[in-house]
């Protein structure tokens, strides 16, 4: 016991992926972080997380955590952060292989969270800063709502997201910001022109 000679001296996944391109996606609920995230996945390959369907599909798979889950979400408040962080962590250990690089949609919701994924993970090289108007955001949930099936895509809920969002998540675009890595897209304009944006800030890294 205790002699590892069994395995071979491949490389672990956590190496590869702290060599992969991590982007971070933040923005408001209903700023278009999806929307642009599968645009990316489009022209540039690389892998798309997003924490929120993580959750949702936790949710879908009736699970007991699913469960618990589901009645955070439904009242707009943040789930545990180690479960989220747990969860990105091995939906990126199962692309590490493949990956070219990897979007975290929706994620870090507070500054802890960030400081937590770069202890287990790694550093991101760029945060899109998604930017829409309050008002904007509402109007396209309210909207989206009609089709969604999103539990918390009714005005109650995106009120409470809203306001979390001012509170806990603001606070992580100007944590980054001190380190030069933010990109504020404007997402008043269309899905190609703030796409545009996006295709810009993503040609400047490396
Ligand atoms: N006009 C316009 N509408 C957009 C744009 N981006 C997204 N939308 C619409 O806004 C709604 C919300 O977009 P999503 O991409 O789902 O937003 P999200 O930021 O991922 O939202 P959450 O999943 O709630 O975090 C969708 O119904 C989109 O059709 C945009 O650039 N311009
Ligand atoms: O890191 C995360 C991401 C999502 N959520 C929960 O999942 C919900 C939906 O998240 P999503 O990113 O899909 O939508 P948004 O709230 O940004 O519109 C949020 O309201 C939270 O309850 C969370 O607790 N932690
Ligand atoms: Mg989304």
């Amino acid at each position: 016991m205790g002699v590892c000679c069994s395995r071979k001296s491949s490389v672990h996944p956590e190496d590869k992926i702290k060599d992969s391109k991590i982007i971070f996606v933040v923005g408001g609920p209903g700023s278009g972080k999806g929307t642009q995230c599968e645009k990316v996945v489009e022209k540039y390959g690389f892998t798309h997380l997003s924490s929120g369907d993580l959750l949702r599909a936790e949710v879908a798979s009736g699970s007991e955590r699913g469960k618990h889950l589901q009645a955070i979400m439904q009242k707009g408040e943040l789930v545990p952060l180690d479960t989220v962080l747990d969860m990105i962590k091995d939906a990126m250990i199962a692309k590490a292989d493949v990956s070219k690089g990897f979007l975290i949609d929706g994620y870090p919701r507070e500054v802890k969270q960030g400081e937590e994924f770069e202890k287990k993970i790694g550093a991101p090289a760029l945060l899109l800063y998604i930017d829409a108007k309050p008002e904007t955001m509402v109007q396209r949930l309210v909207k989206r709502g009609e089709t969604s099936g999103r539990a918390d895509d009714n005005e109650e809920t995106i009120k409470k997201r809203l306001d979390l969002y001012y509170k806990a998540t603001e606070p992580v675009i100007a944590y980054y910001e001190s380190r030069g890595i933010v990109r504020k897209i404007n997402s008043e304009l269309t899905v190609d022109e703030v796409f545009k944006q996006v295709s810009q800030a993503i040609d400047k890294l490396k």
